[in-house]
């Protein structure tokens, strides 16, 4: 059966207007992409093509463009915002950082505990971010992501200028929150490595105008995307697909 579909992302067109004597920027036109429910799905592409733009109008943040993204499943669905630097409330404990975006209630709370449990960081409730490493403030706002249980997680670079080893490690955290809380994922990376790693589809953007140049489906094992080799594999494949050609391996 085929998988449902969470979200259906249709821009006509998108153009940043001309600023103090710069040329206009045209970054969408005719784009599509539909994202199946439960999947994580990784958008690989150069610096500067739109892929923040792209999250950012899905997100309903940016709504200076000509089309629509229809959600599937509610009117009004949950959305949740991983960035590229942590945003955490510096005045804010850890454990208050994760509960303030969910309802009030002891529900919330436990809730927000458990995934700060599983994210290894049950003794830090009552720190403030700032005595934390970056590494651990991204957990943080990883715990803060999941806890909201949203339907669509929107992930822009989350792991970006951390050491291989903490993303690494983080991304291990991912794939585990990912594995025992199902969500549907838009995954922004410049890191082809890290695609294959953790998403289940990867699409590979040029431009511009933002066009899908490849996509793939990646089907390996969780042991298989902790080893190096195999990942390499796949990831040299990548760019060898034609349009919408799926690259299987069980
Ligand atoms: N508010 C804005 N006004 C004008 N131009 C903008 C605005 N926001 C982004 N841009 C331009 O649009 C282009 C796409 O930006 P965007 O941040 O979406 O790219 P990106 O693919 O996410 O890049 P990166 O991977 O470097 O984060 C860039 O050239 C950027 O300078």
């Amino acid at each position: 059966m085929a998988a449902m579909t969470a979200v259906r992302i249709d821009i006509a067109e998108k153009v940043f207007p001309a600023v103090a004597g710069g040329p206009a920027r045209g970054l969408y036109h005719d784009f599509r992409l539909e994202v199946a429910d439960k999947s994580f799905v990784a958008l690989l592409g150069p610096s500067g093509l739109g892929k923040t733009t792209l999250l950012n109008i899905v997100a309903g943040v940016d709504r200076d463009f000509k089309g629509r993204v229809t959600f599937e499943s509610k009117a009004a669905p949950r959305i949740g915002y991983a960035f590229q630097s942590p945003r955490l409330l510096p005045w804010r404990t850890v454990l208050q950082n994760v509960t303030l975006p969910l309802e009030p209630g002891s529900a919330s709370a436990e809730r927000a505990k458990a995934v700060l449990a599983e994210m290894g960081l049950a003794d830090a409730h009552d720190v403030y971010p700032e005595r934390l490493s970056l590494g651990m403030q991204r957990r943080v706002a990883l715990a803060r992501a999941f806890a909201l249980q949203p339907d669509l997680l929107l992930m822009d670079e989350p792991f970006v200028s951390l050491d291989e080893q903490t993303a690494d490690r983080l991304r291990d955290l991912l794939a585990n929150l990912v594995q025992r809380h199902p969500a549907t994922i838009l995954f922004v990376t410049h890191d082809s490595r890290e695609a294959v790693r953790l998403a289940d589809r990867v699409v590979v953007l040029g431009g511009p105008p933002v066009r899908i140049e490849h996509d793939v489906r990646i089907e390996l094992s969780p042991e298989a995307r902790r080893n190096a080799g195999e990942v390499e594999r796949v990831r040299g494949s990548l760019t060898s697909a034609g349009p919408a050609l799926a690259v299987a391996r069980a």
